[in-house]
């Protein structure tokens, strides 16, 4: 039995029409899947609906799964027969709370995820670090409290989103409940992007010897908040496979995941763990 996957990478530019937004991540899922009939899941970028900004996210939020944007994706799902890793939207809960979330749809159309960012994006980079980068998102958001681990097909897939890949401890639990590949809808700005996004990425994957994929949005100078863009996919080897470069980008490529046994054998890391050294030191493992 194959153990492959063809997946799409959606790197598309977000501006303040909402349902333009929405039209094009559509547009483009469909477009893709009419020249790539092989395509089995389709992943879109962090904020894909609107603005990644503070004082937009009240105005763009939406209810989970009855929100405008999420039947888009259900019904898109159901049409092409194909997973949906629906980037992210703001959701807006029954207590008015919003979150950064992610919804995950099947080829029939129901939503079989729904990550809420764990690890809210707040720093304070000053000016002279490549322009720098002030942000908090914990002024208009609420953190999720849950992990989100979806079945794609036969493989286990961990959800992060953007901040959450910094944060090894997540990657590892995903790792440690049989994940063998990460998916994070990101959207790292400009300045922290040339440090640190491959790096963190290839770290992930060299740590749990899985895939670990992310989609960013496209570069657009004019919005307050410059993405990086680079949508990238980083292999078990921790190799990049594909990388967008900044602009609007639509990547196909097929991921073998025999490549995660392969490495597990090789470097067989994940048993030569000295757990009991770790937990007489004090770790939560
Ligand atoms: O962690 C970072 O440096 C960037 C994170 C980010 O842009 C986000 O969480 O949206």
């Amino acid at each position: 039995m194959s153990n492959k996957l063809t997946l799409g990478l959606l790197q598309l530019p977000v501006g303040g029409d909402v349902a333009g937004n929405v039209r094009q991540a559509v547009d483009s899922i469909t477009q893709l899947k009419a020249e790539n009939p092989q395509l089995q899941l389709a992943i879109l970028p962090e904020s894909f609906n609107g603005p990644y900004a503070i004082e937009h996210f009240g105005r763009h939020a939406e209810r989970v799964p009855e929100g405008r944007t999420c039947q888009a994706l259900s019904q898109l799902a159901r049409k092409l027969g194909i997973y949906i890793i629906g980037g992210s939207i703001i959701e807006r809960d029954d207590q008015n709370k919003l979150y950064n979330t992610c919804t995950v749809w099947a080829p029939d159309g129901q939503l079989i995820g729904r990550h809420r960012k764990l690890h809210l994006f707040c720093v304070n980079i000053e000016p002279e670090q490549l322009g720098g980068c002030q942000f908090d998102e914990g002024v208009a958001l609420t953190a999720g409290n849950e992990l989100t681990l979806v079945q794609i097909g036969a493989h286990k897939v961990g959800i992060g989103i953007c901040h959450d890949k910094r944060f090894e401890e997540l990657a590892r639990l995903y790792r440690n409940q049989g994940c063998s590949m990460l998916v994070y809808p990101s959207a790292f700005c400009i300045c922290q992007g040339p440090m640190h996004w491959e790096l963190l990425q290839r770290a992930r994957a060299t740590d749990n010897q899985l895939f670990v994929i992310t989609c960013a949005p496209a570069r657009n100078n004019m919005s307050g908040y410059v993405a990086y863009g680079h949508s990238m996919i980083v292999d078990p080897w921790a190799r990049v496979q594909r990388e967008a470069g900044e602009g609007r980008e639509l990547i196909v490529e097929t991921i073998d995941f025999d490549m995660v046994d392969e490495v597990r054998r090789q470097i067989p890391i994940y048993k030569q763990r000295r757990l009991d050294v770790y937990e007489r030191a004090g770790a939560d493992v």
